[in-house]
This record gives C-alpha cells, sequence and structure tokens, in this order.
C-alpha cells in the first residue's frame, strides 16, 4: 500500500506524515512530496521512527516521482487563512495548485483515491473533478473532499458540552466544509438531547472552529494538528477498506448523486474501489433541514466557481 501526501512539508503535511508512519499497516509506503526543498529532510527524519513503514520524499515542482504507484495521495498543498479570510479568500493560490496536482494525479496515477483538504474544499473538489473528467480518468467513487475535521470536533464539543467520553460520541457532518455548509446532525446522536438553544450555539461553534483556531493562532496559520489528525483518520479508513475491511464508513465531501448539490458531504460506505455506496444520512430535524436548503446556493455557487475555473 502506497500513501502519497502533497503539501508534505507543511503544518498539516508533516502532522499527517508522522501520524502515518506510526499508523499505516507495516509494509505500506509513504511517499512525500512538496515544493520546499526540506521535505527530502522531512523524510529522514521520520525515517528514524522505529515503524515497518518506508518513507521517501521529494521535492521541486514534479510531484510525478512522488504519486508513482500511489494507492491514497492525500492533498494539503496551499496556502492557510489568516485572520480576517474567508477560505474562498483561498481560491486565487489554492485553485491552481490543485489544478496542477491532479493534472499529474491523472497521468501519473489514475486509479488511486485522492482526497482533497486544501481550502476552498468546497470548490477545490469540483476542479479536481473537472480536472480529471478532461483528462478521460475521472471516477467519482474515487474522489473526496476530506471533511473528518468537522466531525472530530462535532464529537469533541459534543463529549465535552454532555459530559460523555468521546469515543462513545459519532456524529454525521453533511453539506460542506465553510460557515452554514457545515451542518452537524446533532439531533441524530445516540442518547444525547440538547436545547434548542444548545443546538444553534453549538452548531454555530462546530461551522466557526476554523476561525476560532485562526484567530487563536493569530496569524500563523489555521488548524494543522487537529486537521493531521482528521486526515490520518480519514487516510486509514481508505486505506483499511483497499485492504479489504468491510463495514468503514466515514462522512466525505463526495460527487455521490445527492438531490441536494453535485458534491454535498455526507456518510460513504468504503471499499476496495473507493465509495462503495452513499448513504442516506436519515431523518433531519426541523432546525437541520431549514439548514440544509438554505446552504444550499453558498454550496452551489462554490462547486460552479471550481467547474468554471477548469472549463
Ligand atoms: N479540509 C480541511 O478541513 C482543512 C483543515 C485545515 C486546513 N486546510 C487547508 O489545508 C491547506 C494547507 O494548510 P497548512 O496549514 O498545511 O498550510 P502550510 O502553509 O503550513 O503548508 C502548505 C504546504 O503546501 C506547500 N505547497 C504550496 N504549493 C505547493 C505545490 N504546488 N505543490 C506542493 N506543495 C505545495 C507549501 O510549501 C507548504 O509546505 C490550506 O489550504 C488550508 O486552508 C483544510
Ligand atoms: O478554517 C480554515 O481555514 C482551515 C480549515 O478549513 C478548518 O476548518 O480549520
Amino acid at each position: 500500500m502506497k500513501v502519497a501526501v502533497l503539501g508534505a512539508a507543511g503544518g498539516i503535511g508533516q502532522a499527517l506524515a508522522l501520524l502515518l508512519k506510526t499508523q499505516l499497516p507495516a509494509g505500506s509506503q509513504l511517499s512525500l512530496y512538496d515544493i520546499a526543498p526540506v521535505t527530502p529532510g522531512v523524510a529522514v527524519d521520520l525515517s528514524h521512527i522505529p515503524t515497518a513503514v518506508d518513507v521517501k520524499g521529494f521535492a521541486g515542482e514534479d510531484p510525478t516521482p512522488a504519486l508513482e504507484g500511489a494507492d491514497v495521495v492525500l492533498i494539503s498543498a496551499g496556502v492557510a487563512r489568516k485572520p480576517g479570510m474567508d477560505r474562498s479568500d483561498l481560491f486565487n493560490i489554492n485553485a491552481g495548485i490543485v489544478r496542477n496536482l491532479i493534472e499529474k494525479v491523472a497521468v501519473t496515477c489514475p486509479k488511486a483515491l485522492v482526497g482533497v483538504i486544501t481550502n476552498p474544499v468546497n470548490t477545490t473538489v469540483a476542479i479536481a473533478a473537472e480536472v480529471l473528467k478532461k483528462a478521460g480518468v475521472y471516477d467519482k467513487n474515487r474522489l473526496f473532499g476530506v471533511t473528518t475535521l468537522d466531525v472530530i470536533r462535532s464529537e469533541t464539543f459534543v463529549a465535552e458540552l454532555k459530559g460523555k467520553n468521546v469515543a462513545d460520541v459519532k456524529v454525521n457532518v453533511i453539506g460542506g466544509h465553510s460557515g452554514v455548509t457545515i451542518l452537524p446532525l446533532l439531533s441524530q446522536i445516540d442518547g444525547v438531547s440538547f436545547t434548542e438553544d444548545e443546538v444553534a450555539a453549538l452548531t454555530k461553534r462546530i461551522q466557526n472552529a476554523g476561525t476560532e483556531v485562526v484567530e487563536a493562532k493569530a496569524g500563523g496559520g489555521s488548524a494543522t494538528l487537529s486537521m493531521g489528525q482528521a486526515a490520518c483518520r480519514f487516510g486509514l479508513s481508505l486505506v483499511r477498506a483497499l485492504n479489504g475491511e468491510s463495514n468503514v464508513v466515514e462522512c466525505a465531501y463526495v460527487d455521490g448523486g445527492s438531490e441536494h448539490a453535485a458534491l454535498f458531504a455526507q456518510p460513504v460506505l468504503l471499499g476496495k474501489n473507493g465509495i462503495e455506496k452513499v448513504l442516506p444520512y436519515g431523518e433531519l430535524s426541523a432546525f437541520e433541514a431549514q439548514a440544509r436548503d438554505s446552504m444550499l446556493d453558498t454550496l452551489k455557487a462554490d462547486i460552479q466557481l471550481g467547474v468554471d475555473f477548469v472549463k
């Protein structure tokens, strides 16, 4: 099994690479790529950790050597927010970065499962899909926007608020990955109930959690460590499914035939070919149904921006 991380010298990339080096199954290969010249050194550093995961690092303009033979590609290359910015403000720089990297994926490892972390995810995944279509290798079951951070935040905040063991709290988050498009389904959590005020406040906190980190880091970037953990969880789920494990389910932003938008985050069952089945997200409360419906104009506009960028 070979996992490639693109953007591997960055805040997310290094945290993710460390977690993968310690948690990928024995015999896996970890392939790190970044334009930053330090990247081979990051790989040497990780290679001293005693696990049976082989690590190689590549720098420079061309990601091809890192992508050769990759089964899973996780992309966190690009710029991060500073206070006062929205994720959409990253579009101008990150759109071109994702397009160029996916063009290489299309040629080098078109069958890989690809997880896009780079923001604005609502748009960069649309860009990735269009690039893969243009190259004639698009498989909607193999492309994912990584929204796992919204899931782990929801689980953490709910456990904190309700005094639960976080290991017992499971939350699905649907929609997209920015502001009002992030919709945690709090009404469905087993054994937990909320007042209307709690639902409103918690939903808002989860939607603004990225900004909470950006402001706390005060110009030093956005979530990197929690995102490294989230991306590791998602990447390992892809690997487990590729290795034949059953019942691997994650929420992700996918082209899953949603009635709401061309790309929509919801739970998916993962298998050897990526998405095995798009799962229904269940019944919504009145609050959630209203929130879902009112996010759709924003989500569709974000997707269209990506489609237009490639066309
Ligand atoms: N999906 C999510 O939930 C989520 C969460 C947090 C951050 N993000 C996004 O992830 C991205 C990365 O965040 P970060 O904190 O790691 O940023 P960072 O600046 O620390 O790291 C980004 C890395 O990308 C590299 N890079 C830039 N252009 C590249 C290219 N063309 N090819 C390869 N590498 C390239 C840089 O050299 C840098 O090492 C941002 O867009 C951020 O908004 C997404
Ligand atoms: O908020 C950001 O800019 C980064 C990321 O999308 C997050 O949710 O933390």
